[in-house]
């Protein structure tokens, strides 16, 4: 061991970056994630009926999250658009009308976003939303939602109106029984897993 390892200590992780840890690690050793997601998908489909006048956001889902392709290419075939999320600059989130999933190129984070050629021609105003289904690392049950930590959907979740229904997808294994809420942190109505749809709000 070398002598600056002696005199400092290694860092102590923020006590959200240890739990946030700790979650992806569960989640990424959980097995059969495709059947869980579609249990989910189709809880939330019997839960949350789709009409063709909503309009709804879907995450499209990456890695170890929730599937979510079921989801979308049934939103589409069933009301012939879903709105989809996109990185901009500035930690802030673009919104863009999908009608095909074709529509769909690799971008941010490796994620599949709207071929950027599209987004132009094409806006969607958050107000606009009536329901949004939202992706997360943790959740605990009245409803604080634990992300990558760079605050995209916090502030998305921010320009919603507050009638607009927020839905969390995640596996069991994703709850826990606090996650500190900070000031800007909005949560969410409803977290629907493999096994349960949870309603968060006090009514
Ligand atoms: N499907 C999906 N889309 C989304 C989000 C999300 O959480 N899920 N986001 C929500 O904000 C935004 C993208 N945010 C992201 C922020 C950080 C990382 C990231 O750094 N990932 C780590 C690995 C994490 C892991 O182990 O899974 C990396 O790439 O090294 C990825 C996406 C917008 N779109
Ligand atoms: N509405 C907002 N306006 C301004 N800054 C914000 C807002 N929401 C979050 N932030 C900032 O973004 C950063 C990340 O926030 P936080 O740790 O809550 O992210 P997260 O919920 O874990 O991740 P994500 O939303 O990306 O999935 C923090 O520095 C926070 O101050």
């Amino acid at each position: 061991m070398g002598a600056d390892e002696l005199n400092s200590p290694p860092p102590i992780p923020h006590p959200k970056q240890a739990l946030r840890q700790e979650l992806l690690a569960a989640r990424r050793s959980l097995p059969e994630r495709t059947d869980r997601s579609q249990k989910i998908c189709n809880r939330f489909r019997e839960a949350f009926p789709l009409t063709s006048s909503s309009r709804s956001l879907v995450y499209v889902s990456i890695r170890e999250e929730v599937e979510t392709i079921s989801l979308l290419t049934n939103t589409l075939q069933a009301v012939g658009e879903v709105v989809v999320p996109y990185c901009l600059p500035d930690y802030q989130l673009g919104l863009f009308p999908l009608k095909q999933i074709s529509e769909l190129k690799k971008g941010a984070y490796g994620i599949l976003e709207p071929d950027p050629e599209l987004r132009a021609e094409r806006y969607v105003d958050p107000q606009s939303l009536d329901l949004a289904v939202v992706p997360g690392v943790g959740f605990d049950p009245l409803g604080n939602r634990l992300g990558y930590g760079k605050g995209y959907f916090d502030r998305l979740l921010g320009r919603l109106r507050p009638e607009c229904l927020r839905v969390a997808l995640a596996f069991e294994c994703q709850l826990v029984p606090t996650i500190q809420p900070q000031p800007h942190d909005i949560p969410m109505h409803y977290i629907v897993t493999e096994q349960q749809t949870l309603a968060c709000q006090p009514s």
